[in-house]
Parts: structure tokens; sequence; C-alpha cells
């Protein structure tokens, strides 16, 4: 997953742009980047690293404008070379530049159109530099001179949505124009829109891929951007937005509320941390009717994300709940760290058990999802290494069995340790006493209660149904073979200058 923030102001965005992505960081580890925009001029720095390495004092200062736009990085696409990194920059028509959160699963034949069609070269593997080159594309179609009012725009995501398939939550800049946002026609990935008046007079605009990017700049969050729509915020400040999908729906990632997004986050109205205290309950619930006569003495959860569903869990079955691992705070999140190796390596620096919180008992541990079973495994160890009698566990999501092709980094089925499975069996390989996982119904009702318009949701890592309809076997394959690929070649590649043309080496 990837975060993505743009702000269209009447003063410097820069320190804004960079305290929203530091709020986003948990949506990406690999790299940051920020463009800013005065008088026609585009400023960028990109890296590889967090947000609090990438920036320095002399790269923020570089970094003037009133507008512009910022991204975190978790690769799906491509490498995580910093080659990929985000925001991208095309120079025709206007001078565009984009972040993007998401996956598009027709990239090849989009390259291929793009190089055919509108003679356009893409450089990297990356899908978000294929999307930037799309809408480039569909603009310069519509336009004949420097002129370019609001319906060119919108039509130009109208068109784009017709060529893409896939995921993509985006910002863009058009150079000397305005600020451009827009989500796909199912709402896959989040994206919300926000304001504030200046104490110096006007209004501000900024998207973001959550509302705590809002909350921690001072923005004031108006709505979530629906599904197919766009936002157009002009050089003026002026705000335009139209629906330009024709079948726009409803089937956003349920893993949002699962795993990716901050619980002090709202998606499409509803609260991550109201979900997630929900699925507590639904598996609770679960617990007590399938385990009748449980031997449980105490509720664990497995920091961080799971901490809200635990406590509710143990609330509802009338344990107590006890901290009982500590969690490093200077460690990133595990799941989303590339490699096995780092992330295998990272469990045990992450996560120490209080030895006397587990001496002599039957403990409950609670994640919110298995995914590999990379931390699972290692956790179950560690409990009875401190001395647990019985070690049980409790997924807040259902079996995870098939690869995501939507922005989140799970290429391949043999990776995944519920894939080919049963419960028994996953229980088995994690060394726990007892498994068990949340049912997909009750996963999707703890969103719905909340938001009864939000029918249907992106669930295909439990189903393996695609919402786009044009995944099929071929094309995880391949995707597989494309994601292997990339991560040898970025181990030998040199990327130290990566320079963009009218700015000198950050
Ligand atoms: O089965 P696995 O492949 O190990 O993946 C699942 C685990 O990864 C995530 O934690 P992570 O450490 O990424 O972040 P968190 O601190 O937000 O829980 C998630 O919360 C699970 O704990
Ligand atoms: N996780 C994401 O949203 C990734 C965005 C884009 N596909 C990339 O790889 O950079
Ligand atoms: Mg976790």
């Amino acid at each position: 997953m990837c975060g993505i923030v743009g702000i269209q102001g009447t003063t410097p965005v820069n320190q804004a742009l960079y305290d929203a992505l530091t709020v986003l960081q948990h949506r990406g580890q690999d790299a940051a980047g920020i463009v800013t925009i005065c008088e026609d001029r585009l400023r960028q720095r990109k890296a590889n690293g967090l947000v609090r390495e990438v920036f320095e004092e002399r790269h923020m200062q570089r970094l003037i404008g009133n507008v512009g736009i910022g991204h975190v990085r978790y690769p799906t696409a491509g490498s995580s070379s910093v080659a990929q990194a985000q925001p991208f920059y095309v120079n025709s028509p206007f001078g565009i530049t984009l972040a993007h959160n998401g996956n598009l699963t027709n990239a090849r034949e989009l390259k291929e159109e793009q190089f055919r069609v509108a003679r356009r070269h893409i450089n990297t593997t990356s899908d978000s530099e294929i999307l930037l080159n799309v809408l480039a594309h569909e603009i310069d179609q519509l336009t004949q001179n420097l002129h370019l009012e609001p319906e060119h725009v919108f039509a130009a995501v109208a068109g784009v949505h017709k060529k893409i398939r896939g995921a993509y939550a985006a910002v863009a800049v058009i150079i000397g124009h305005g600020m451009l946002a827009f989500r796909d026609p199912n709402g896959i990935r989040p994206l919300v829109l926000g304001k504030r008046e200046c104490a110096q007079g006007g209004t501000e605009y900024m998207v973001a891929s959550e509302s705590v990017a809002l909350n921690a700049v001072g923005f004031e969050l108006l709505r979530d951007v629906a599904p197919g729509e766009a936002i157009y915020v002009t050089q003026q400040g002026e705000l335009f937005t139209q629906q330009c999908a024709q079948e726009p729906q409803y089937q956003s990632c349920i893993f949002e509320y699962v795993y990716f997004a901050r619980p002090d986050s709202f998606i499409d109205k509803v609260s991550v941390y109201a979900v997630r205290a929900r699925m507590g309950l639904k598996l609770g619930e679960k617990i007590a009717r399938e385990w009748e006569d449980f031997d449980i003495d105490v509720v664990i959860p497995i920091p961080e994300t799971s901490c809200d569903i635990a406590l509710e869990i143990a609330h509802n079955l009338d344990l107590p709940y006890r901290q009982g691992f500590v969690k490093n705070r200077y460690i990133g999140r595990t799941f989303i760290m590339p490699g096995q190796e780092q992330r295998q390596q990272s469990v045990r620096r992450k996560l120490n058990a209080i030895h006397s919180e587990f001496f002599g008992k039957n403990v409950l541990l609670v994640d919110d999802s298995i995914v590999r079973g990379t931390t699972s495994e290692q956790i179950i160890k560690m409990a009875r290494e401190a001395g647990a009698k019985k070690v049980y566990f409790a997924s807040a999501a259902p079996e995870i069995r098939f690869p995501n092709v939507y922005g989140i980094d799970m290429p391949s089925v043999n990776e995944l340790i519920a894939y080919g499975r049963e419960v028994d069996e996953i229980c088995q390989l994690i060394g726990a006493d007892g498994l068990i996982f949340q049912e997909l119904e009750d996963l999707e009702d703890a969103v719905r209660h909340f938001n009864p318009e939000l029918r249907r949701f992106e669930t295909s890592v439990f189903t393996g149904e695609y919402v786009t309809k044009d995944v099929d076997q071929r094309y995880l394959d391949e995707q597989y073979t494309l994601r292997s690929l990339n991560s040898e070649l970025a181990d030998c590649q040199d990327d130290a200058h990566l320079a963009i043309y009218n700015e000198g080496e950050s």
C-alpha cells in the first residue's frame, strides 16, 4: 500500500506535506517523495527510506511553493529501486506530476499502447508511470492550445477510467493549472478531501489517502472522494468535482480496515477503530460458540494493529486483557518490509515477551491477520519460551488464500500459509494448541454496520474473486515472475544519483 497527499494552498505547503507523510508512514516504508511547484517550476526530492530519513532541512528549504504532492511507497509493481519512488513527472502537456496508490492490472497492455499510439516512452517498470502517461495523453488529446478548463480535465479522467483497470487513488498537479485527484470506479483504495481557511485569507484544499493526514495538519475532513469521482482545484483555488465513471460502485478493499489504515482514520464514513472493535466482538462471539468450554486464562494482542481487536475479544469473553508483548517503537511494520528474510528477523527484534504474563497460563494470542505466518509462528514460540502452558491463536481476518493484485504485496499463493490448507493444518504449522479465524460474512458485517451503503467489498485475498474481472492464472503467474525478476535487479542497481532536469541533485 502507499500513502498519497496533495495540497493546493495559498501558503507554503512543504511542511504540511512532510507532516502528512509522517502520519501516512504506516502505508509505505520503502521510499518517500515530495514535489512542490512555484512559479511554474517543479522541485522534487525523493529517495528510499522513511520520511524522516529522506527529507533533510536542505531539501525542505528547496521545496518551495503553495502547491505540491507527496508519496510514501510500499512497492507492488516493479522493484523497490529509487527510480520507482514517486511522485513521477512528465513534461508534456503543461508538465504533470503524479502520485499513485494502488496497482493497475492491465499495465502491460497500456505500456505497449502508449508507445504504439501515443509514442510515449515509459522508462521504468512502475505501473504508476504508466498511469501518469495515460492521463497525460488523454489531456493532450482534449486540448488544442494552452487553454485547460475543468471539463477538459474531467473528460481526461473519464478517458483514464475507460482505458485503465485495477486500483488507483491518485493525485496530480498540472503545472500552471491546478491540482487533480481521482479514485478508481470501484473505490478500491481510499481517498479523502479536506479544506482549511487560511488566516491570511483564502481556502486551501487537501486530498490524502487517510483522514488522519488532514487531522495532523489542521484540515477539516469534507468527505470521501467517491468511486470514479475526480476533484479539481484550479491554481486560483476554485474547487470543481465530477463523477467521471460510467458505472461507479463501492467495492473498497476490506483489508484497509483489517490492517492497513490507522485506527484514527475514517474511510468511506467508517471509523477504522470502530470496525476493529467490532471485528473483536464478532470473533469473541465465534470463540464462545465454537470453543464452548474453553480454558483460556488471558487474552494477549500481538502489537500493534490487533490491540483494539483483542481488547474487545477479552471484554466479550469476560477474560483479562494483558499487553504481554512489548513492541520496540523504532522498528516499523514487518509485513510491508521487502524480503522474507528481513521480515523474519524483524519479528523478534520488534516484539519481546513479558514472562510473568505467560508463565503457567493458557493464553489466547490475537492478531488482525495471518498472511505468510511469519509473525504467528515466531510469536507462539516466544509465548512457549516465556512459560505458557497452552497457546491458542485467533485471527480477526479469515484465511488469506489468494494473491492481491490491487496494491498489497501478496504476489504468490505459495507464500500464503493458508493456501490449500485447512485450519487444523495451519494450526499445526504455526504450532498453536488451537486456531480460529473470523468468518468473511462477519468481517463484512463489521464494516457495513457503520455504513450500510457499503454493500460490497474487494475481498479477493479471501475468495479469489477479483472485482475488475480481468485477473486469471496467466496474469497471476506473470506478476509473480515479474516481481521476482525485479527484486533481483534492484539488488544490483546503482541509484546514487537521480536528479530531475531543472534541479541540482538533492
Ligand atoms: O502472517 P504475517 O506474514 O506475519 O503477516 C501478518 C502480520 O503482519 C502484520 O503486522 P506488522 O508487523 O506488519 O504491523 P503492526 O505492528 O501494525 O501489527 C499484521 O498485523 C500481522 O501481525
Ligand atoms: N502499494 C502501492 O500502492 C504501490 C503503488 C505502485 N503500484 C508502486 O508500486 O509504486
Ligand atoms: Mg501485526
